[in-house]
């Protein structure tokens, strides 16, 4: 069965979407401070993985990694909700629809139990 990411165009659409959800969430007090100390290559870095995540191309993440690489940082769900709002305004920016918008979102909100709290 094909992904959403190969739908969209694999790679080179992700990277156009990556750009946009980057400047969203850089320009968004709640979690631009987690990013301060990060470089701009790794940033991004992390911007394409969670995207490609969400849209269930390559990169696929177990739990249990996902609350190593978190560890430290003690995420809230109000920073959890606000990755996921820019995720949602990028892929309706591109145009995705509603329902593939509700599967990519689906997909992230599996992690989040991984993710918070560490
Ligand atoms: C399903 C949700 C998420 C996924 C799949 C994900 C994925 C990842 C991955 C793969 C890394 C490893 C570092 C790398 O590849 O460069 C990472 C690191 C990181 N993540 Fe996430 N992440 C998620 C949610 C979040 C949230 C909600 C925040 C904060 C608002 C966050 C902030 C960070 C930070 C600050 C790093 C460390 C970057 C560094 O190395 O300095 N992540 N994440």
């Amino acid at each position: 069965m094909s992904t959403l990411y190969e739908k969209f165009g694999g790679e080179e659409t992700i990277a156009k979407v990556v750009n946009y959800f980057y400047d969203l969430v850089l320009a968004d007090d709640t979690v631009n401070h987690f990013f301060k100390h990060t470089d701009m290559e790794k940033q991004r870095k992390h911007q394409t993985k969670f995207i490609s995540f969400a849209l269930g191309g390559p990169n696929q993440y177990s739990g249990g990694a996902m609350s190593k690489v978190h560890e430290g940082m003690d995420l809230q769900p109000a920073h959890f909700d606000a990755i996921v709002k820019h995720l949602r305004s990028a892929l309706l920016h591109f145009g995705v629809s509603e329902d593939d918008i509700s599967k990519a979102l689906n997909k992230v909100e599996s992690l989040r139990g991984d993710i918070l709290y560490k």
